[in-house]
């Protein structure tokens, strides 16, 4: 690694100025197509089509906020010289994707011999048509800045890393991968180790190789990745979603894309990151948010949520709205002045029998079974000489409602669920044994499906319901979070918006807190439709600190996921566990400390003492709300926090079935620091080997610790 000579700083300089340049041509060029886009195009809708795509594209540039125009630089080898040369190189696509391939790096280094790319966030065109100033990182070439190494240079001779204060060009790092040079670089390490403040960033710059994969994977190709926390897997997950959208934006722009998170917060905290990537687009909820149909005004106890989030719910629920459809025992007549139109019992069977056999959504078999008597009476109609058109059809469609409404009747997905849950469905038969159907039904049916009070558990069946109905609108693209705590019933709802999609799902199965989180990768993706999925593992950590890795760590042999342990990328952090006579005093006083440092500060505590501990931060004095945040743990999946004051790990254990699991993820939110206060002792599974024994990790326990 190099570091810069002040003659090359000053031409990088210069080549900032020309990428300011650039960025307003393209605003003024964007101002100017709207007014000539409006009066160019040949018909009206066009005009408004073409006008309205300029304006929404001069107000992104006008409204995107100045960052640094590129963060990276590739300047390839000669035709000829032996950097771009990766013969014997064994170097490929360690998650099987089709990139990276030896033929593959040598031919794009053929084309791109003795050129210099300049790597940023958007593309840049040059002046008067010239080559771009700044190539897009999503742009094939790009890919060779994230893969490239001294083992495979893929014909770079350097690679550029720039460090900025703003968007102030400070300094520059460089890799002549073509002379086998290759070290950790030190933007990398600061842009990792950096103070976290405000919401979370895009990770552009400095996007790993094995992240790379995923995020560059082919739109047809569905991904589970299992991850250990800050293996970047929320990170990937966004970063695919502006990829997908750049390579594949024809054939995403009727289905698109969507973005599941697992709370309000986490959809916080992640939704500035792909507008910074200029993708606005992407529509951004919680799986709760992507199903709400009615208010939630009531609550399961655990059993009947257990039950309700069961996929042999699924199954209930068919037999529900299927077992309405009545066998036609008569014929159907409609009259017509003088005349009468009849379809006989024998024949309205059999419509009605094929209809079901072909597996349409009720809605539109109701609209089936409809349009064939119909056309049958018409043959009637038309061989005596009547004469029809649309407006008869219509009319004579009907004059079926009466009879088609007790034969198909036309129905709302809350009638279905409300007469379930009322216990008007037989149970003999069904999938459910009585304790079950015991746990579910109602005790005080609501008289109508209107006046029910629906949990958030019967929004997933209405919405299974729904989906019996009517197609839901599908994406091109969904990418779920947090996957490992979704139900089979969820997993259905995500399934059939993904239908002729593609799914990248993220998840942990340490970090499962609900009471259905997934035990297996293969069982969940079979749940969301994608059996043959391939599973992939981020192994590197980014967020937590090693000692407060090895800390979390202690806890996975009882959690019994399965996965693998990570390395942390950091070296650095630190870990403290005291013991302490009074929670509250603990928690200020670490607080107080924490304040004192740059970076966010999250205390994290069980739920029913996140109140208590917030006011007790206010009577001391400190600003709740700013730099400083009061979790309560279930909320905190997905966040990250500088320095985390976790408040008594035993009660956050104790609290639910799967505390074990979510004190796992309240243990890994720490990007520098994690602050264990307590007063009682700490849960046994997280007692290791003796603290303070020994060199590295240990050393930053605290001789008060308790562990
Ligand atoms: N390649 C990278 N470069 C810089 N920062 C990174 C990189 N990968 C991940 N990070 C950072 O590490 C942190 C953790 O990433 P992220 O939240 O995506 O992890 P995660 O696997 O989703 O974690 P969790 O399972 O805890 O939700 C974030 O601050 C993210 O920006």
């Amino acid at each position: 690694m190099h570091a810069q000579d002040l003659g090359g700083l000053t031409e990088e300089l210069r080549h900032v100025e020309r990428c300011r340049a650039g960025l307003s041509r393209m605003l003024d060029a964007a101002r100017g197509n709207v007014i000539i886009g409006e009066t160019v195009a040949g018909d009206r809708y066009s005009a408004e089509r073409l006008g309205r795509h300029l304006k929404s594209l001069a107000k992104e540039l006008s409204e995107e906020p100045e960052g640094p125009p590129f963060f990276g630089r590739l300047t390839f080898a000669p035709a000829g010289s032996t950097a771009g040369s990766t013969a014997g190189s064994t170097a490929g696509s360690t998650a099987g994707s089709t990139a990276g391939s030896t033929a593959g790096s040598a031919a794009a280094s053929a084309e791109h011999a003795g050129r210099t790319y300049y790597i940023g966030r958007r593309h840049i065109p040059g002046e008067h048509g010239g080559p771009p100033v700044v190539i897009d990182w999503r742009a094939p070439v790009a890919r060779s800045f994230y893969r490239a190494s001294a083992r495979d240079p893929q014909g770079v001779a350097v690679r550029r890393r720039f460090g900025w204060s703003g968007t102030t060009l400070t300094s520059y790092e460089d890799e002549r991968l073509g002379r086998g040079e290759e070290r950790r670089s030190r933007l990398l390490a600061a842009e990792i180790e950096r103070p976290r403040v405000g919401p979370m960033r895009d990770i552009v710059a400095t996007i790993q190789p094995e992240q790379d994969d995923l995020v560059r994977a082919g739109l047809d190709d569905s991904i589970a990745v299992q991850g250990a926390p800050g293996t970047g897997k929320t990170a990937v997950g966004l970063h695919r979603a502006a990829y997908l959208l750049y390579a594949h934006r024809q054939r995403l722009q009727r289905g698109g894309v969507l973005v599941l998170g697992p709370n309000r917060a986490f959809l916080g905290y992640i939704a500035a990151v792909l507008p910074a990537l200029g993708e606005v687009d992407v529509e951004q909820t919680t799986l709760d948010g992507l199903i709400a149909s009615v208010p939630v005004q009531a609550r399961d106890g655990e059993r009947a949520a257990a039950v309700k989030h069961d996929a042999r719910m699924a199954g209930v629920l068919r037999r529900a709205l299927y077992g309405r459809i009545a066998r036609p025992v008569e014929p159907v007549t409609v009259a017509e002045g003088s005349s009468r139109w009849r379809v006989g019992e024998d024949e309205l069977r059999r419509i009605v029998d094929d209809t079901r056999r072909d597996a349409l959504p009720y809605g539109i078999g109701r609209e089936r079974v409809r349009a064939r008597v119909v056309a049958l009476m018409r043959r009637q109609a038309e061989a005596r000489g009547h004469s029809t058109n649309a407006a008869w059809e219509r009319r004579t469609g009907r004059a079926l409602g009466p009879w088609l409404d007790g034969i198909w009747p036309a129905v709302r997905a809350e009638q279905v669920v409300h007469e379930v849950l009322s216990g008007r469905w037989t149970t003999a038969g069904s999938a459910l044994s009585d304790a079950e159907w015991a746990a579910v039904v109602w005790e005080r049916p609501a008289r109508t499906y209107k006046s029910a009070k629906w949990s958030a558990a019967d929004l997933v069946l209405i919405d299974e319901v729904a989906g019996m109905l009517e197609r839901p609108r599908g994406y091109g693209h969904v990418i779920v979070d947090e996957a490992q705590d979704l139900s089979p019933m969820q997993c259905r709802a995500v399934a059939r918006r993904a239908e002729h999609g593609s799914l990248t799902v993220l998840g942990d199965l340490a970090q499962g807190t609900t009471p259905w989180a997934a035990r297996s990768w293969p069982e969940l993706m079979a749940a969301l439709g994608r059996p043959e999925a391939r599973v992939v593992e981020l192994t590197t950590g980014y967020r937590v600190p090693a000692a407060v890795v090895e800390l979390a760590n202690r806890l996975l042999p009882a959690l019994d996921a399965g996965v693998p342990t990570t390395r942390s990328y950091r070296s650095d952090g630190r870990l403290r566990i005291t013991r302490v006579p009074g929670v509250e005093q603990g928690v200020v006083a670490a607080a107080r400390e924490a304040l004192e440092l740059e970076g966010s500060v999250g205390v994290i505590a069980a739920d029913a003492d996140a109140e208590r501990l917030k006011a007790a931060l206010w009577d001391a004095g400190l600003d709740v709300g700013g730099r400083l945040s009061v979790v309560p743990v279930t909320l905190v999946k997905g966040l990250e926090y500088d320095h985390v004051v976790l408040a008594e790990p035993a009660a956050i254990a104790e609290a639910e079935e799967r505390g074990l699991n979510r004190l796992y993820v309240a243990l890994t939110r720490a990007v520098s620091r994690l602050d264990v206060v307590h007063t009682r002792p700490l849960p046994p599974e997280l007692e290791g080997p003796a603290a303070g024994a020994g060199t590295g990790p240990r050393e930053s326990f605290s001789t008060a610790g308790s562990v």
